[in-house]
């Protein structure tokens, strides 16, 4: 039997972990890795209202994540049997976002209603962004306390809605949404946090934290590229949360790893 070099690298994991292995798949490119995960988000999606009438995604900024969306968005045009997302019925939160105005180009916000949200018309009361810095609140830290309340006004038992996919791009120091390593986020236990000081502009943000990632249903980490590979290896490998955020980033039924081979390339079992 052939296996992929996401089984292959699965199975060389498999090898020392002590807890459930993470699924890993690896596609050749960036490109291929955004269709791919396009792919399987609308799958999942689909599935979930199947199940609950309704779905909910977490959606997060950078280069693949909004690769991913524009993906999703070609997809919604002709969707294959079965695979059609009823978009009226699908709540769209965020991971993290720039506590920066509006306007700005750096609000991840901006790129996924470009790229997604405003091509298949969620409805607007289904769009639960993070605030910006000119929507009315003085600090990231009521920014964050806001956002938490809309979470729980979404949740139906306990402070949380039901996540059906959380999607997570990551630095090539480790971080996840934005919980950077050894930052006060990485150690909070709140839902929803608010960075000073980011060590990626913009220094201002408002972030899920890890009791809010841990909680979603299924965790997907979309990672392209060489200079991520150290971090995709070290994470797989079990490396403490506080030093690397994307090794704590695990959902309640499942973690997977979307790879081009570049970012897979430190992985044990990766070439060969
Ligand atoms: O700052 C951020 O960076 C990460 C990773 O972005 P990438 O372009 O290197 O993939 C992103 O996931 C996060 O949402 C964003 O705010």
């Amino acid at each position: 039997m052939t296996l992929s070099p996401g089984e292959r690298i699965a199975a060389r994991l498999a090898e020392h972990a002590d807890g459930p292995v993470p699924d890993v798949v690896v596609e050749p490119d960036a490109e291929q890795l955004a269709r791919a995960a396009a792919a399987a988000l609308v799958a999942r999606l689909t599935a979930a209202q199947a199940v609950h009438g309704t779905a909910s995604v977490v959606l997060t900024g950078g280069g693949v994540g909004t690769a991913v969306l524009r993906h999703v968005a070609v997809l919604a045009e002709e969707p294959a049997p079965g695979q059609d997302v009823d978009w009226t019925a699908v709540d769209v939160w965020w991971g993290d976002e720039r506590f920066v105005p509006a306007d700005s180009d750096e609000r991840n916000e901006g790129g996924a209603r470009e790229a997604l949200l405003d091509r298949v018309g969620v409805p607007a009361e289904r769009v639960h962004a993070m605030p910006a810095s000119d929507a009315g609140f003085d600090t990231p830290e009521d920014a964050a306390e806001w956002y938490a309340g809309e979470l729980a006004a979404a949740a139906q038992d306990g402070p949380l809605p039901r996540f059906d996919v959380l999607l997570l791009g990551m630095g090539p120091e480790g971080h996840v949404a934005s919980v950077f390593p050894h930052s006060p986020a990485a150690s909070d236990r709140r839902p929803v946090v608010a960075v000073r000081n980011c060590p990626k502009p913009p220094p201002t943000r408002v972030s899920l934290g890890f009791p809010a990632i841990t909680s979603a249903e299924e965790v997907w980490l979309l990672v392209s590229g060489e200079g991520k590979a150290e971090a995709v290896a070290a994470a797989l490998g079990g490396a403490d949360p506080l030093d690397l955020p994307a090794a704590g980033a695990r959902g309640r039924r499942a973690t997977r790893w979307l790879l081009d081979a570049a970012a897979a390339g430190r992985l044990p079992g990766a070439s060969g």
